[in-house]
């Protein structure tokens, strides 16, 4: 457990260093995938074993043939070379018949392995904390799951068949060597030698040159990703060049470490070839030598050459596997960091209910809450708050004062470091995570608008609601004139990031949103973009309606919404100065009055 969270706190800091252990939790993880398929994986094993046993077996008939069928049917008795040929003919379509059930198994498992992870990656990315998501950028998570996932489904689905098969095959041929001559078996296994060493060089190198292509390769989809995600930022601030050349650099290092790889995957394979083609000439000699004294026969030589063939064969597309494997291990090593990743914020084993909510929300306290990032440095120094149920609360300050902060320990977003939040008398760390989703909304800056109608965007405030009950919350905000000028009233596409909602209109979906899943606790991160006056009067009257019969917390930017509050806290570098209702502080003269003094100017 302290094990993950380390990982976690790691991870984000230092995004491509992985833990050392990492290849056998890449490995557990591959288990865990699988345990359900074990049946069929079992069946794979029992039919490659049968291709490999029909591999072994066919040069041997041919011996067989040639050493005791061609002499006796020399001398009139065909059965003897009848037989074994038969006999092969039978194993080449039995092996036929494995190798087609087996490369359609070896598929079937692959892509049910690929689904599982892809979904168990996903999964964990949606519930990893909120705290995961801000330290590590949206693009290493995106490259986690396309890129990487490519290069792990790439081996399963093309190399994978290729490489069961060839080992398969040269795990029978080595023990039908042993059996048939030993002498001969160790002139075949002496290349074994040099082609061990071979591949443990390579192997090693491989997988330093394999981490560093997908380390390089996240590098460039984070950057796409990011350029994508700020393409207004870019365009305004002419930042394309700098991009290509950023971009350029990128794939410079891109290609250095894929230029590694393909060095090593050559070396590699003119190396086992090479050991292969000695090995033959090896049996050649030695088997040659052995015939002319005739301690072996020319059929059993002709056998061993033919194995040695089948031996080493496969090396090439084993070869090219190895590659792939080497590629898709370190995917899958990124893969597991993020999977191993645990959320700071656990949710309880046995939680405590919340109390029946009274009408007007629920009483919300910070009892002696102090607060500060993986940094350590304090944020929020130790306060203590409460705010009665139904109170609408405006917090103001400063850039960078805390309010957010303060916001997010009341979401549970983050845990206090120190002290506790409660709500109705109950430690959020208490709270079942579906019982605090419900209590408590938040209503985000950025208004987030997902691909589908406007209906569907409201209606993500509850899922189940009907019709009627989502064209109330859009009539409740005010909503209802906008839509009905809209093409298909509330099936029309919001688009991308709601590209056809003005931002005003935009924060109205989103207070429809809240409206309709009516917590008893709303948090309300109000947009900074200044509406004209008429969207203002909207959003304000919209705003009232929603905050009716709750407790609500707003980090308060428009004066309009400072009024309408019950109280307004002060907070400066994560202190709260000042605490009082809106009329009180301005009479007051401090820092909010000046505040306040300041918004009047802006309007006049
Ligand atoms: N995820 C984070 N990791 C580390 N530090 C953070 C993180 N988020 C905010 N901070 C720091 O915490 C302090 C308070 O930030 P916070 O976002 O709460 O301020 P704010 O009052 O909401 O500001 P604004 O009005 O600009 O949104 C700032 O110094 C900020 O740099």
């Amino acid at each position: 457990m302290s094990d993950h969270s380390d990982q976690e706190r790691r991870s984000p800091h230092e995004p491509d260093t992985l833990p050392p252990d990492i290849a056998q939790r890449a490995r557990r993880l591959l288990f865990d995938l699988a345990r359900p398929e074990r049946t069929g994986y079992l069946v794979l094993v029992v039919i490659l074993l049968l291709f490999g046993i029909g591999n072994a077996i066919g040069p041997a008939l041919i011996a067989q043939a040639m050493d005791r069928g061609i002499p006796a049917a020399i001398d009139g008795d065909t059965t003897a070379l009848v037989i074994p040929l038969a006999a092969f003919l039978l194993v080449t379509l039995a092996t036929g018949v494995a190798d087609f059930f087996g490369t359609r198994l070896t598929g079937t498992l692959a892509q049910r392995l690929m689904v599982s992870l892809r979904r168990r990656l996903f999964d964990h990315v949606q519930r990893l904390g909120i705290a995961y998501h801000e330290r590590s950028t949206s693009g290493r998570l995106v490259s986690r799951q396309t890129s990487d996932m490519e290069n792990i489904q790439v081996f399963l689905t093309g190399s994978l068949q290729e490489t069961a098969i060839g080992l398969a095959a040269m795990g029978a041929i080595a023990v039908t060597l042993i059996v048939m001559d030993w002498r001969m078996a160790i002139v075949v296994f002496l290349g074994f030698i040099p082609l061990l060493w071979v591949s443990i060089v390579s192997n090693r190198a491989q997988r330093r040159n394999q981490r560093r292509t997908r380390t390089a390769i996240a590098k460039v989809i984070v950057h796409i990703v990011e350029t994508l995600g700020g393409i207004r930022a870019v365009q305004s601030f002419r930042r394309e060049d700098v991009n290509d050349r950023r971009i350029v650099e990128e794939d410079r290092e891109f290609r250095n470490a894929t230029a590694a790889s393909l060095r090593n995957t050559a070396w590699f394979a003119a190396g086992t070839r090479l050991i292969g083609n000695l090995s033959m000439a090896a049996v050649l000699l030695v088997g040659g030598w052995l015939v002319i004294g005739d301690a072996l026969q020319v059929g059993m030589l002709t056998a061993f050459l033919l194995y040695v063939r089948r031996f080493y064969g496969p090396l090439d597309e084993l070869v090219q596997a190895f590659t792939m494997y080497q590629s898709a291990s370190a995917a899958l090593e990124k893969i597991t960091a993020v999977i191993d990743a645990v959320p700071e914020v656990v949710e309880p084993t046995s939680p405590t209910p919340l109390p029946a909510v009274r009408a007007g929300g629920r009483r919300v306290e910070f009892d002696d809450v102090a607060f500060s990032y993986g940094d350590g440095v304090p944020v929020l120094p130790r306060f203590d708050l409460e705010i009665p149920a139904g109170q609408t609360v405006a917090l103001v300050g400063m850039t960078g004062a805390g309010k957010s902060t303060l916001v997010k320990l009341l979401t549970r977003f983050y845990d206090p470091t120190a002290g506790r939040v409660l709500m109705d008398g109950v430690d959020l760390r208490e709270v079942a995570d579906d019982d605090l989703r419900r209590a408590v909304v938040m209503v985000t800056q950025e208004s987030y608008q997902f691909g589908g109608s406007i209906a569907d965007n409201i209606r993500i405030g509850r899922p189940g609601a009907t019709d009627q009950q989502v064209r109330d919350a859009a009539d409740a905000v005010g909503l209802t004139p906008f839509i009905r000028r809209m093409p298909d009233g509330f099936d029309t596409d919001v688009r991308k990031r709601g590209g056809r909602l003005s931002s005003g209109q935009r924060q109205l979906v989103s207070f429809a949103r809240a409206f309709l899943a009516d917590p008893d606790v709303l948090v309300l991160d109000e947009a900074t973009a200044h509406l004209d006056i008429p969207s203002e009067r909207q959003v304000q009257e919209a705003l009232a309606t929603v905050l009716e019969g709750r407790t609500a917390v707003i980090i308060a930017h428009r004066l309009s919404t400072v009024e309408i509050a019950d109280r307004v806290l002060v907070m400066d570098d994560g202190r709260l100065v000042e605490d009082d209702t809106p009329a009180a502080l301005i009479a007051s003269g401090g820092r909010f009055a000046k505040l306040h003094g300041a918004w009047e100017e802006s309007r006049a």
